[in-house]
């Protein structure tokens, strides 16, 4: 495009560096990389020049690269500024292109030129944040992936058939008097199901992309004085929250980002749930009740004396919250004698109220015994090893996964509507859900959106 103006940003991090880049994007970057390097520039070759400060002076010398439009990253023509890593330099050779008439590039705006351009779908763009952003290697894999376009392809498979199917709905209207199994209703109904067994699948692999990208959110519930927050702090290995023996000691969420082994965790620490309580203990318990709303996991600590006991107190909390640890803590003041597997179930016939979840750790938040199966376990559910590595995860973002769930809820009520033969009702839920997955893409998409995801980046890419 010919009407945009010419971006400048330094794209390589803060700080001295062993090489630093000054970016240009946009219809004057080859005739400001031109003055700055007097000479000309030829696409994709490496010129070595000296950069020149307006009175002819060198600010710096490198390597000037020139990517000609369309073949760039933005779409548009390209010129890249390498020269010595280090902030003073790279700031004057940054505003030395801005004399020549470039301006200071926003945060992102090198990606949402190449998405404007074409050369990246949304889905694509918000994956070069994540893969700058990714905090260890699986997730930096993950969103390489959705990079390459493997998420977005297959939304859009998904899209293409939806279309397919809204296009034997529409004309079906057509012929309102005939009934719909004289019009391939069968076939119809098949091919919808399909496709919502398809999008529930992709519904899936979006949630564990999303857990890659955000990490697992774990919250820590139980009775007071169970120990949660001990183990908390053990979890963190630092003593971030207040230990008492004062039941209903914690009162406010306390947030804590901890990694094992490699794998990002958020844990919360919560308020002990009982009947009763003063007003603040009270306002504590809401705020964990409404915690766990938003958990992937409960992390449920019990005292190992009295499990049963604690059960009932946090039984209706961690109804819906998706999977769930059950924790025996205080192990080490069982009478001697009783079994001290540190993983091993307890033994009562009720001690997993949960038929899906695993038997209890038995493990002592004091001593550190039991933690290690605890930190396996916490471990294999933040990797996502339900999913397994094989199937090649790509990371999602929460609007991601709030999108295919709306489509899936739309095509839900597509079915719902075609076996009532309300075929004009099936037909805007069908637009509904195309339109929902063309939002993750970018085909369909608000402006305040773009905006909105594409100030989350950093400056220079
Ligand atoms: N012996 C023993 N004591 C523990 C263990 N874990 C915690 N405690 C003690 O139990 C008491 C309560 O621990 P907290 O971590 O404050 O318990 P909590 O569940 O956070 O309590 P509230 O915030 O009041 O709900 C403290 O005196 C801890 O030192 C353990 O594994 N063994
Ligand atoms: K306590
Ligand atoms: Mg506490």
């Amino acid at each position: 495009m010919t009407d945009r103006d010419t971006i400048a940003a330094i794209a390589t991090a803060a700080g001295a560096g062993g090489v630093g880049i000054v970016r240009l994007s946009g219809p004057r970057a080859r005739a400001i990389g031109e003055a700055v390097t007097a000479r000309a520039l030829r696409p994709r070759h490496a010129h070595h020049a000296r950069f020149l400060d307006a009175a002819g002076e060198a600010i710096d010398d490198g390597i000037a690269l020139y990517f000609a439009a369309p073949a760039s990253y933005t779409g548009e023509d390209v010129v890249e500024l390498q020269g010595h890593g280090g902030t003073a330099v790279l700031q004057v050779l940054l505003a030395r292109c801005r004399e020549l008439g470039a301006r200071l590039a926003r945060p992102g705006e090198f990606s949402e030129r190449a998405f404007l351009e074409g050369r990246l779908d949304l889905a694509q763009a918000e994956a070069v944040a994540d893969l700058v952003a990714a905090g260890d290697a699986r997730a930096a894999r993950a969103a390489r992936r959705a990079l390459d376009g493997e998420f977005s392809q297959r939304v859009e498979a998904i899209a293409a058939e939806l279309l397919a199917i809204r296009v034997h709905v529409e004309a079906a209207i057509d012929f309102a008097d005939e009934p719909l199994d004289t019009l391939g209703g069968a076939a119809l109904r098949a091919r919808l199901a399909a496709t919502g067994d398809a999008l529930d699948a992709l519904l899936a692999r979006a949630e564990h992309g999303r857990r890659l990208r955000d990490g697992l959110h774990a919250v820590i519930v139980g009775p007071p004085n169970a120990g949660k927050s001990s183990l908390l702090n053990a979890l963190a290995g630092s003593d971030r929250a207040i230990v008492t023996d004062i039941a209903g000691t914690t009162r406010d969420l306390l947030h804590e980002v901890v990694r094992i082994d490699g794998v990002e965790l958020s844990l919360v620490d919560t308020a002990g749930l009982r009947d009763g309580g003063d007003a603040i203990e009270r306002e504590g318990m809401r705020r964990a009740h409404a915690e766990l709303q938003r958990a992937d996991l409960a992390i449920i600590v019990l005292d190992a004396r009295d499990p049963a006991g604690g059960r009932t107190a946090v039984a209706d909390a961690i109804a819906g919250v998706p999977q769930r640890v059950w924790v025996h803590n205080k192990a080490d003041l069982l009478a001697a004698g009783e079994p001290a597997s540190p993983a091993g179930n307890d033994g009562a016939p009720d001690a997993t109220p949960g038929a899906s979840d695993e038997p209890p750790l038995r493990l002592s938040a004091l001593s550190g015994v039991g933690l290690d199966a605890l930190h396996a376990r916490l471990k294999a559910l933040a990797a996502g090893d339900d999913i397994g590595e094989g199937t090649g995860a790509f990371t999602a973002r929460s609007r991601h996964v709030d999108t295919l769930r709306q489509a899936a809820v739309e095509l839900a009520a597509a079915r719902a509507q075609l076996s009532h033969e309300s075929l004009d009702l099936a037909a805007e839920a069908l637009r509904a859900a195309h339109d929902a997955l063309g939002e993750i893409t970018g085909r369909v998409r608000a402006d305040d959106l773009l905006g909105h995801i594409f100030s989350s980046f950093c400056v220079g890419k």
